[in-house]
């Protein structure tokens, strides 16, 4: 299958005189289809998408995807072409079909079962020393589908290791003040020694002022921005817990051998969670470090020269293998949630990178899923324990 992403906004597609049309997924005569496919190539702009905006998708098998209209500008959710698309066909068909793949699959989930091993009999332990366990609690608001499997996934783990978890679940329609109070409760509950406020929030919500009311004792997501701060290197102590997906990146790359020292590697994406903190790891693990963001004009001459390629932006296949160095090493953090009626959960997640051709042109590549998620859960619960032996004094800092 052919996917084109148009890189189109609706403003622009609307002085193409291209119709919209309501629904999700519509069929297209073959006639419309070429028409478009050729702007496609006279743009010269296949696979990548706009910052923010609805881009439409054709595919070769006769039907256009156009995300719905809302009015134009606003950020609309990218939705791949689920109904042409059953689980395991690749979205993007390889440009170099006629290689072959000799890369390392970096393996997460073996990885994440190994240390969830090691802390279950650091639990134990900790259990015959002290007579508790370590606590993690989780917040989660609204009913974001995502958000409820992976704070499931997370309770499934800790119990897993024997770790014990608290969840709270508040209506989308809470207020800051509301979260706030649970945060409150849960700062001041010395059976919870991890506090995690599952993202995104709802909008009416500010993230920071949010996660600015976790205690830094029990910070185990390491997202309170102190502690990015302090990660920064603006503030004078070290941060009490690094973020997890982070560490998870730095701790898949030593397990597997991979030397960061003076080696060009490239994030692309730089929030507060993500992008940022796996950059400032990397440049203290003597990498040479290059941040892509979403205006970088670009992006390929930075990806291209890099021996390790992190990418966490939550666009779907933007990384393709005409963008890596051949042998380079590529960590896919992005997951995005995409409609798949086959699965019990009503979707799937997919990565950053097209992984058909990155996994031809690549030394080493994490997959998604089995990748840099079950990771992320292994250092939270990592952080976790850390946060119990801290507070009964069984380890320092
Ligand atoms: N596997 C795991 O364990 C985890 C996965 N994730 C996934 O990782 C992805 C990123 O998460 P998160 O950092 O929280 O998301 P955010 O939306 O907070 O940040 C995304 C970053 O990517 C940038 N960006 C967007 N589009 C592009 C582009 N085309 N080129 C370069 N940069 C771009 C954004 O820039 P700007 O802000 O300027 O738009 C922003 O810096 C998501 O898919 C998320 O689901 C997140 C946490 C854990
Ligand atoms: N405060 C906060 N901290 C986070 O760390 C955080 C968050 N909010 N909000 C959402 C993102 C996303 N995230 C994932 C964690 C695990 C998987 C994971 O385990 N994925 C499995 C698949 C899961 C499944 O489908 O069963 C995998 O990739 O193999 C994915 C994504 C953490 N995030």
């Amino acid at each position: 299958m052919v996917v084109f992403f148009l890189k189109w906004e609706w403003r622009e597609a609307a002085e193409m005189n291209v119709a919209f049309e309501k629904e999700a997924v519509v069929p297209v005569m073959r006639r419309t289809l070429m028409r478009e496919r050729e702007e496609v190539s006279r743009q010269g702009v296949g696979g990548v998408r706009t910052r923010g905006f609805c881009s439409a998708v054709v595919l070769d098998d006769d039907s256009l995807l156009r995300p719905p209209i809302n009015g134009g500008t606003s950020k609309v959710p990218f939705w791949l072409p689920y109904l042409t698309s059953p689980t395991r066909r690749p979205l993007v068909s390889p440009t170099n079909a006629g290689g072959h793949s000799t890369a390392l699959k970096i393996d997460g989930k073996a990885t994440s079962q190994e240390i969830k091993r090691d802390l279950s009999k650091q639990v134990a332990w900790m259990k015959e020393k002290v007579g508790s366990v370590p606590g993690l609690a989780m917040i989660r608001v609204g009913d974001r589908k995502d958000s409820e499997l992976y704070v499931h996934v997370k309770q499934v783990a800790c119990e897993e290791v024997g770790i014990k978890s608290f969840v709270t679940h508040l209506p989308g329609s809470a207020s800051e003040d509301d979260l706030l109070a649970v945060i409150q409760r849960f700062n001041n509950d010395s059976r919870v020694h991890g506090i995690l406020v599952q993202l995104p929030l709802p909008n009416h919500i500010h993230q920071n002022t949010v996660l600015s009311g976790v205690d830094l004792e029990k910070d185990v997501d390491g997202i309170n921005p102190i502690n990015v701060g302090r990660l920064a290197g603006v503030e004078s102590s070290d941060p009490t817990f690094v973020p997890c997906t982070p560490l998870g990146c730095i701790e898949l790359l030593s397990r597997y051998g991979i030397s960061m020292e003076k080696k060009e590697a490239v994030v692309i994406g730089c929030s507060n969670v993500v992008g940022f903190p796996t950059a400032v790891l990397l440049q203290k693990n003597k990498a040479s470090v290059t941040i892509v963001e979403v205006d970088t004009p670009n992006p390929t001459e930075a990806t291209r020269r890099a021996d390790i390629v992190v990418s966490a932006t939550g666009v779907p296949q933007l990384v393709r293998g005409n963008w890596l160095k051949p042998g380079a090493v590529v960590i896919d953090v992005g997951t995005t949630a995409i409609e798949d009626p086959e699965m019990e959960s009503g979707f799937r997640v997919i990565g950053d990178v097209c992984f058909e051709e990155a996994e031809r042109v690549a030394s080493a590549i994490t997959p998604v899923p089995g990748g840099v998620g079950p990771m992320t859960t292994a250092m939270l619960l990592s952080n976790t324990l850390k946060a119990a032996q801290r507070r009964y004094g069984l380890t320092s800092r």
